[in-house]
């Protein structure tokens, strides 16, 4: 579904997240039987918590916060790869995500399904993908691993991949997490100059970053996450001097 002409193409609100500490640790029995109804079991807590916001179509936006604040979880809402425990977040078109290092590929399968298989649950027919297969491929320099399977790639190679398609659906939003640090130098800069063309088309853009360079070269508004609340969503250079101020390195 597309937004209406003047409408946001994304609004959060009152978002809530809440995970479980020590995931791995012996549960009760009463833990157990105790259901949802309970509101706090031991060892709850809010990885995010009254998050609102909205965006309009085209604007680029980066979040900064200090690890562990929720950033790659508000991104994980937004991608609707993970449900909120509160409030809701809608987005009114496809999402392109990049947000782990698997980019949410099938690692058993090889680099050539995983390429159709993707573009293929984004909307793109068999026709298409055929289309852009041999630029992605290239994008990425994969030449040589089209028929690896994708667990065996290097961290680097992963990444590749996974951006090289990510940036070649026709999704409206991009979501894009700290995994291109992963890649090397030259591998970066050709994504930033993807990312560029990318926001030229129109795209809205969500960048988690700690490089303030990368963060103001693409974002003219920024969101703020401390403690999985939403500390300052505004300018990027604010939102950037208030971390700052917050955390002096
Ligand atoms: N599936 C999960 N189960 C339990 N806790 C989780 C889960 N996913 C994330 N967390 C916790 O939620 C909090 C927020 O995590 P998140 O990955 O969103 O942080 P982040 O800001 O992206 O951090 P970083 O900068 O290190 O990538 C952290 O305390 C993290 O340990």
């Amino acid at each position: 579904m597309s937004a209406p002409a003047g409408a946001p193409i994304i609004v959060a609100s009152g978002l809530g997240v809440r995970f479980r500490r020590n995931r791995g640790s012996r549960r009760s029995f009463k833990d157990l039987f105790a259901g949802r109804s309970r509101r706090s079991l031991p060892g709850e807590f809010w990885a995010l918590r009254n998050i609102s916001f909205s965006v309009d179509p085209g604007e680029a936006i980066g979040v900064v916060g200090r690890n562990g604040q929720g950033k790659s979880t508000l991104l994980k809402l937004v991608a609707g790869v993970l449900l909120p425990d509160e409030g809701e977040v809608a987005v009114h078109g496809g999402v392109a995500p990049l947000i782990e290092i698997t980019g949410g590929f099938v690692g058993d399968l090889t680099v050539r399904d995983n390429v159709n298989l993707t573009a293929g649950l984004h909307g793109l027919d068999k026709k298409e993908i055929a289309r852009r297969f041999d630029s992605i491929i290239d994008f990425a320099g994969a030449d040589d691993v089209l028929d690896t399977p994708y667990k065996h790639l290097s961290s680097g190679m992963k990444v590749r991949v996974a951006f090289a398609v990510i940036s070649q659906l026709d999704e409206p939003v991009l979501l894009v997490d700290e995994v291109l640090a992963v890649g090397d130098k030259a591998f970066r800069n050709k994504c930033y100059r993807r990312i560029e063309e990318l926001l030229a088309e129109g795209k809205t853009l969500f960048l988690v970053s700690h490089n303030e360079r990368d963060l103001k070269r693409f974002c003219a508004r920024g969101l703020y996450l401390d403690r999985g609340e939403l500390k300052l969503d505004g300018p990027i250079d604010d939102v950037i001097a208030r971390y700052n101020e917050d955390h002096p390195a």
